[in-house]
């Protein structure tokens, strides 16, 4: 019997109707896999769900009530985001039990002892391998996810766990720990919804799935009993089209940009050649270096010895503005912290990198600004009511794509792109693998950090293995096994130099 139901759920927006006439239906002891499109909803319905949002019209009821006439029922549903929400400042075991007055641990003075005798069970049970005493940001990223699904945990009536991409930052052993994880909850008698965009993890742990297309739900059943290709179907509406893989096909010739012997934060004598028409691929663990490297070259974080070079000429370092100038551009995994401007439009967001553009000799064409930033919606398929929307209003998917869309619009010599696809549907992936690709073979130079092998895998033309914040190895990648690329990755099998 259905645990968490949803009968005729609708929620409207200025402008758009982001849930319309939803029927969802929750069973304990199974995991429900909630598919859909960046846009379609799901994040909407989640909030509906956990009561931080209300429906505009239908109902949902919680072990066959109604939390809005019992708001208590909600405590049922606990839900984990995607990104982590941690107080990095603060021990485990205190992330864990916060706020204390939830989880029993409130009152005048907290028992720091019994807090961590008892975040102590929760670690063994999560296979969480950090002291309860350990500060957040000392210990790993997948450790700190687990942390997060734990600390749902800790709510004693919770009956429904919403895990939203749970993985998107973890490598496989990783992913199958968290897996191992669910499966110990349902053996309790709990229900897991699960949102990816991963097809290969929503076969591996869905019971049942709901997708929903434009807000609505247009398909609902067994996972046993559909195909992966039925199921994109489902959530694009029409077939999509893989190619094997995405690797540019023109020649490679001169090197873009040289690094040399560069160092800096958390790693060391970082040298490569990024040659044009190609891909070059970054792989390595979460916190092997990767990002800080790329955030190194593009001036966000400080060099502390090595040179870049750029058409043969000394970049730079340390200089943001001078590495855009220069026409290199940095695509950030942390949108949120240096991708968009949340409180202005998407119209706003797109127009401010695009200036160059859309500058006339008395200033902004309005006109001009309009008709880019059109495409740019149009092109990569943003769904937005509007381009004066508020791009915080818009679904986590659409603002990875209007980031990436303006970036293109720049026409940059170098690209560095920082996991471009987390969070973004398959239909987009394959869109945004395209546009790389196309790049790539204009003459643009493309890095792609990603901690997905499998898109390295797709695009790279070459792939650099980072561990431990040394370069560990450089493969062509149509010659080489995952085995061997694992192996750099993990720092067990040293490679020559990434020349
Ligand atoms: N507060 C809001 N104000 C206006 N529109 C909103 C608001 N929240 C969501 N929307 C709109 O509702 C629609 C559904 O968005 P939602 O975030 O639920 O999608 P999603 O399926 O979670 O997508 P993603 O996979 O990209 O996270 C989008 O068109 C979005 O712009």
């Amino acid at each position: 019997m259905a645990y968490l139901e949803t009968h005729g759920l609708g929620r409207d927006f200025p402008g758009v109707t982001a849930l319309d006439k939803v029927d969802l239906s929750i069973e304990l002891g199974r995991t429900h896999i909630l598919a859909g499109e960046n846009g379609a909803g799901k994040s909407t319905l989640v909030k509906i769900l956990t009561g931080t949002d209300r429906a505009s019209r239908g109902k949902v009821l919680i072990d066959g009530r109604d939390p809005a006439e019992d708001p208590g029922l909600y405590k049922n549903v606990a839900y984990v985001p995607q990104e982590l929400n941690l107080f990095p400042q603060m021990s485990v075991a205190e992330n864990l039990f916060m706020p204390f007055s939830r989880t029993g641990h409130g009152g005048l003075l907290v028992d720091r002892g019994a807090l961590v005798e008892e975040a102590r069970t929760y670690l063994e049970r999560f296979g969480i391998e950090a002291d309860p005493r350990e500060l957040v940001a000392n210990i790993s990223v997948s450790d700190q996810q687990l942390l997060q699904i734990a600390r749902a945990c800790t709510n004693a009536s919770m009956k429904v766990l919403i895990l939203d991409e749970p993985t998107s930052s973890l490598t496989r052993v990783e992913v199958d720990r968290v897996f191992k994880v669910i499966r110990g909850l349902l053996d309790r008698d709990h229900a897991i919804v699960f949102i990816s965009h991963k097809m290969d993890e929503v076969f591996a742990i869905g019971d049942d799935y709901t997708v929903l297309r434009n807000g609505e739900k247009v398909e609902s059943g067994r996972i046993a009993d559909i195909t992966e290709a039925d199921l994109i179907r489902a959530m694009s509406g029409r077939d999509v089209a893989f190619e094997e893989h995405f690797r540019p096909k023109g020649p490679v010739t001169d090197a873009i940009m040289e690094v040399r012997g560069l160092s800096g934060a958390r790693f060391q004598d970082v040298g490569f050649e990024l040659r044009r028409g190609e891909i070059l691929g970054f792989a390595g663990l979460v916190g092997a270096g990767r990002s800080e490297v790329m955030q190194t070259i593009f001036g966000f974080l400080k060099a502390k010895a090595g040179t870049v070079k750029v058409d043969g000429k000394p970049w730079t370092l340390n200089d943001t503005a001078a590495s855009v100038d220069g026409g290199m551009l940095y695509l950030s995994e942390e949108r949120k912290h240096h991708g968009i401007f949340p409180l202005l439009s998407l119209r706003e967001n797109i127009g401010i990198s695009i200036l160059s553009l859309t500058k006339g000799a008395f200033g902004i064409s309005s006109g001009r600004e309009r008709e880019a930033v059109q495409k740019i919606i149009d092109d990569y398929g943003i769904r937005t009511s509007g381009m004066g929307k508020r791009i915080s209003q818009l679904s986590g998917g659409n603002q990875q794509k209007a980031i990436i869309g303006r970036a293109m619009a720049t026409r940059p010599r170098v690209l560095i792109f920082d996991e471009p696809t987390k969070g973004i549907d398959i239909r987009t992936k394959t869109e945004i693998y395209r546009i790389m690709k196309g790049l790539a073979e204009e003459g643009v130079g493309v890095i792609l950090v990603s901690s997905e092998l499998d898109e390295l895998k797709k695009c790279a033309s070459r792939i650099v293995t980072m561990h431990h914040g040394r370069i560990t190895g450089a493969f062509d990648t149509a010659e080489t096994s995952n085995e061997t690329l694992v192996g750099a990755i993990f720092g067990t099998e040293a490679k020559a130099d990434a020349k």
